[in-house]
């Protein structure tokens, strides 16, 4: 099966079993929401889509291919969010981008970085230190990556944190649009998706004691 395909995924955390025999499709065209309490292993469940952990059985494969093959064209066609920005503090905006987008092979002038961080509402910032950022400021240039590089994968930890109602709706209409033009997402998030995110199916993660 073509897309992002897990099967028959085991984790365990510290002896905690937290799936087991556990199935997921992603396919283009399609937003997933990921639900689930804390400590049920959203996150961990994304680490094992995006071959940054390995499960202790089953199997990820995109395209049918592992994903843990760093060559994968997983790599090359998706973007992981986690829930930490992955920003190095001590840099600016434009810094943090110029060197994510040199370690993604993706090709960017310092205009197209300034223009995107318009569009995520960071103007003006640019050139300042990350640490003098808001919470919600960073988590708009650690999203401007969406932008940036071309992936029709996206696969994200808790996008929504520390983002204001605008940062919400922008981050919202956002995946419509990129579902809509033949992406794929499935995302984690503690608050419910709007309407304004277009059709989404869930995927819900129980807590396993
Ligand atoms: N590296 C690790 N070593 C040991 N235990 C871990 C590790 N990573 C996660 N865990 C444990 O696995 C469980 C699931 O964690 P995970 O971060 O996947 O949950 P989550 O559903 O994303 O939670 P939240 O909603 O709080 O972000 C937790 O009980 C956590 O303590």
């Amino acid at each position: 099966m073509t897309g992002l395909v897990a099967t028959s995924l085991t984790c365990i955390k510290r002896d905690r079993v937290l799936f087991e025999n556990l199935n997921l499709q992603l396919q283009t065209g399609e937003l997933m929401y990921l639900r689930g309490p804390n400590g049920a292993g959203k996150t961990s469940l994304l680490r094992l889509l995006t071959g940054l952990s390995m499960p202790e059985a089953g199997e990820v494969t995109f395209n049918h291919a592992p994903v843990q093959h760093s060559e994968s064209q997983f790599y090359r066609q998706s973007i992981y969010l986690g829930h930490k920005s992955g920003l190095s503090s001590a840099l600016s905006a434009l810094d943090n981008l110029t060197y994510w987008c040199a370690q993604h092979q993706v090709t960017v002038t310092e205009s197209q970085i300034v223009n995107v961080l318009d569009v995520v509402g960071v103007t003006g910032l640019e050139d300042i230190p990350v640490a003098m950022l808001s919470a919600g400021q960073q988590r708009r240039v650690a999203l401007a990556r969406l932008w940036l590089k071309p992936a029709r994968f996206w696969v994200l930890d808790e996008p929504f944190t520390a983002l204001d109602t605008a940062g919400v709706a922008l981050l919202e209409t956002t995946f419509k649009k990129h579902v809509d033009e033949g992406g794929a997402i499935i995302t984690t998030s503690h608050q419910p998706l709007s309407a304004r995110a277009g059709t989404h199916r869930y995927f819900d993660l129980e807590y396993r004691f």
